[in-house]
Formats: C-alpha cells, sequence, structure tokens
C-alpha cells in the first residue's frame, strides 16, 4: 500500500496540509530501508504515527514493534528495561529478562522522548546502532540484535548536545533521516477538518448530537496558535461536544474554552476576606507541595512493608537494622509533614470537587479551612473529600491544561521533574 489517502485512513491521519502529506510521503519512501529516522516536531503533532507507518510499509512488518516512551522509565532501570538483565544483577533481579532490544530482534523500535535517554544508556544506544551489539546489565557476554530504530523528540538537538546532555555521535546515527511534522499553526487548513472528525467521533462516544461550528468561530480556530497542537484540539472537541451538545459553537462560546483566552479552567480557591490573590497562590502551591511529598512517603511507607511482608516470609531476622535508614527517612517525613499541617493550617485542610457551569468535567478544587469544615454538613462533606489519588490527578490535568499540554511547564509549576510527570501521566493515563 502507498497511495497517500488510504495510509491516513489505516492509520487515523486527519489533513491534507502539503506539509503533512511531505513527512508521510518520506516515511513511505524510508520505510523498506534499514535507515535509522529521527521524527521532530513539537509535543502532540501527531509524531507517533511516523514509525507505525514505517514499520508497517518495512519487511519488518511480521515481527515486533516497540514503542518506548523514554521520558517515562525511570532512570535507574532504563538500561535494564531496553537491554534486558541477568539473575542477580542488582536487587529486585529475581530472574534473567529480555530487554527491548533483544524482544524486538527482527522488528522495530519507536524510542519517543529519546532526548531524555541518560548519558550512560547513550553509550549503549550507539553501540546497538554501530554494530548491532549490545551487554544485559550484570552480564559480560556480548548478543546481538537486528532492530530498525524510529526515534522521536519535541525538544531542540542541537541545544541538548550543546549543554552536554545527549551526544552529538549518537544524535547524528539516529538521525540519518529526519522527518519533521509541522505545528498545528502551520497547516491551518487541516484545523476544521480535525475539529469537525473530533466532534463527530465524541459525539457517538458520548451518544450526543454532534456540533456545529460557525463561519466565525471556525476562523477563531484558524488563527488560534494551538501550543499543545492536536492533542489540545482534541481535548478542547471533546470539552465542547459534551457540555455544548448539539449546539452551533460561536465565538463567544469558543472563547470560554481557550485557555489564554478564559482563564475560568484553571483551580479556584474559596475567597477569604482577609486574605489577598497573592496569599491564595502560595497557599496552592503549598498545597501542591505537601500533596506531592504525602505521595512520597505513602511510597517509602509501601516500600518498607514489601520489606517486611518479605523478610517475615523468608524467616530472616535483623529488618530494623537493614531498613534503619529507610525507616527513619519515612518516620522523619511524616513529622515534618505534621508540623507543615499545624503550622501552614492550623487543622484540616478540606478539598472539595465542584463543577463548573461552562465545563462538568473540570473540577477546580476549592480550599476550606477548619471554621468552614465545623459548619458544613459531615455527611455530606464526606462524599466530597476527594482521595490523594484523584487529587493528583486533578492537580496535573489542572496544571497540563494551564500549560496547554507542555510538559515541561506543568511539571515546573507541580514542583516534580519531568520524567516524573511522563511516569504519571502514563499510570493514570491521561493523554
Ligand atoms: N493528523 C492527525 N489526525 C488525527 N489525529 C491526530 C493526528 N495527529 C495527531 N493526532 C492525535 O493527536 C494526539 C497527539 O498525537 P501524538 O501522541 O502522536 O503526538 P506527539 O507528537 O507524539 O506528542 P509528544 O511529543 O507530546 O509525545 C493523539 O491523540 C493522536 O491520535
Amino acid at each position: 500500500m502507498s497511495n497517500l489517502q488510504d495510509i491516513k485512513n489505516r492509520f487515523g491521519i486527519i489533513g491534507n496540509s502539503p506539509l503533512l502529506d511531505r513527512a508521510i510521503e518520506k516515511a513511505v519512501q524510508v520505510a523498506n530501508t534499514d535507515i535509522s529516522v529521527l521524527v521532530t516536531g513539537e509535543s502532540g503533532v501527531g509524531k507517533e504515527n511516523i514509525p507505525k507507518i514505517i514499520h508497517s510499509l518495512s519487511h519488518r512488518k511480521h515481527n515486533s514493534y516497540i514503542a518506548v516512551n523514554c521520558g517515562a522509565i525511570p532512570e535507574g532501570t532504563i538500561d535494564s528495561e531496553l537491554f534486558g538483565h541477568e539473575k542477580g544483577a542488582f536487587t529486585g533481579a529475581l530472574a534473567t529478562r529480555k530487554g527491548y532490544f533483544e524482544e524486538a530482534d527482527g522488528g522495530t523500535i519507536f524510542l519517543d522522548e529519546v532526548a531524555e535517554l541518560p548519558l550512560q544508556t547513550q553509550v549503549r544506544l550507539l553501540r546497538v546502532l554501530e554494530t548491532g551489539e549490545f551487554i544485559k546489565v550484570g552480564s559480560s557476554k556480548i548478543q546481538k540484535t537486528d532492530v530498525r530504530i524510529v526515534a522521536a523528540t519535541n525538544v531542540n538537538m542541537l541545544e541538548a548536545i550543546q549543554k552536554h546532555k545527549f551526544r552529538e555521535d549518537l544524535y547524528y546515527r539516529l538521525n540519518t533521516v529526519e522527518i519533521h511534522l509541522p505545528p498545528l499553526r502551520e497547516r491551518q487548513e487541516d484545523i476544521p477538518l480535525l475539529f469537525r472528525k473530533f466532534c463527530v467521533d465524541f459525539a457517538e462516544k458520548y451518544r450526543r448530537p454532534p456540533v456545529r461550528l460557525s463561519k466565525e468561530a471556525e476562523d477563531i480556530l484558524k488563527n488560534y496558535r494551538w501550543p499543545g497542537n492536536i492533542r489540545q484540539l482534541r481535548n478542547l472537541a471533546e470539552q465542547i461536544s459534551v457540555v455544548e451538545t448539539g449546539k452551533e459553537i460561536t465565538p463567544s462560546v469558543l472563547k470560554l474554552y481557550l485557555p489564554d483566552i478564559d482563564k475560568a479552567n484553571l483551580p479556584t480557591l474559596i475567597p477569604n476576606q482577609n486574605t489577598s490573590s497573592a496569599d491564595f497562590a502560595s497557599e496552592r502551591d503549598i498545597l501542591y507541595k505537601i500533596l506531592f511529598d504525602m505521595r512520597n512517603d505513602i511510597n517509602d511507607l509501601k516500600a518498607i512493608t514489601l520489606e517486611l511482608i518479605k523478610s517475615t516470609a523468608s524467616g530472616t531476622t535483623g529488618f530494623a537494622e537493614e531498613n534503619a535508614s529507610l525507616i527513619q527517612k519515612v518516620f522523619k517525613n511524616s513529622e515534618k509533614l505534621q508540623g507543615t499541617y499545624g503550622t501552614q493550617n492550623q487543622g484540616n485542610i478540606v478539598i472539595k470537587e465542584n463543577l463548573t457551569p461552562s465545563n462538568p468535567t473540570v473540577k477546580p478544587l476549592e480550599i476550606q479551612t477548619n471554621e468552614d469544615y465545623e459548619e458544613a454538613e459531615v455527611e455530606s462533606f464526606d462524599n466530597e473529600v476527594l482521595s490523594l489519588e484523584k487529587i493528583e490527578v486533578e492537580m496535573i490535568k489542572k496544571a497540563l491544561e494551564k500549560h496547554n499540554g507542555r510538559r515541561k511547564l506543568a511539571a515546573e509549576e507541580l514542583g516534580i521533574s519531568e520524567r516524573t510527570l511522563y511516569r504519571k501521566i502514563k499510570q493514570y493515563n491521561l493523554q
């Protein structure tokens, strides 16, 4: 199959812009070679489609296609994930395990967010690219694999090289052919097409009448900057399809949803007469921080419990001595946490869900103080308190919405690393 429209249909790609067509044509041309391809373009432009096209039109199509998000794998385990490990290579390596490069022998590996690879992994990757050789973690045996690599990035690689975050030699090996996907603002003609298609899909999914777009609203969509690209357009179409069901979308409706025109989708705090807006901002920051600290402590506690279970099961003693530092860390932190609550908020912080009229799927947070808490009706209040996990999901969604899907900025706002954010997006299936 090589007809452009057939390929678009097969992979659900919407759009007729010459820049998009050029990218797909290039993917078709290189598919049947083993050349390494680097797919570049901003976040949300549809880079994931390109390696799929390449694999399915290549002679490797009957073998494995493995997509790996390099940004989502913790640094400590990425070598083992990619190249495998021997039994006993590290604590927890209970058996020998194949890595993706061994699993994908004869097939294709898509390395998404390749710029996130740690430097030591870049060295291993360069070796696979040059010789097809790799060594499992904890082994000295050289193994061979025959894998086609397609990588993707939304960062400026030359800048990453300059900052010594990415190896220059690896960049040139990966970038034998570059396929660039244009940002949505450079594909204006595709915007109404994409929007309509997404709205029809969501109307079907949610069993509602589809919305219609007025000519004026269409012009606004075409001239908007779309910093989050197609991902942002898709999210917008979903929100509108659910909330404005069956309506004609006019500029005034549309403006409610475009984040840099209307900030209504950000978390809102219940105003307290004596509090300035600067205080609200810092209170929100403190809340973010407390929530993420709490989450980390819970994970540490889980680790201790697991160790405890294991040592009980195997009948070994000395658990407390062996884990003294971990135990100390967890309990020190929890004291700190109680102190923080006590001084910052003098009691309970209660977080409630609330629906906005403009968007019932987006739930801004309200923060209540102790006084409010005493006034609240306990029964209904119990139902409204969010679980920690739900709060975390909401926080992440808000931060992503606020920054139009730009994970770097969202991670900065949340006070977590980009890598942690990638993991959480995957964990909660947020994008
Ligand atoms: N041409 C297109 N037609 C229809 N849907 C598209 C198109 N391009 C992208 N999408 C959709 O947009 C969303 C984002 O695409 P994708 O995940 O491939 O972006 P990306 O460039 O890999 O982003 P990131 O760099 O953040 O990983 C996906 O839901 C995808 O299905």
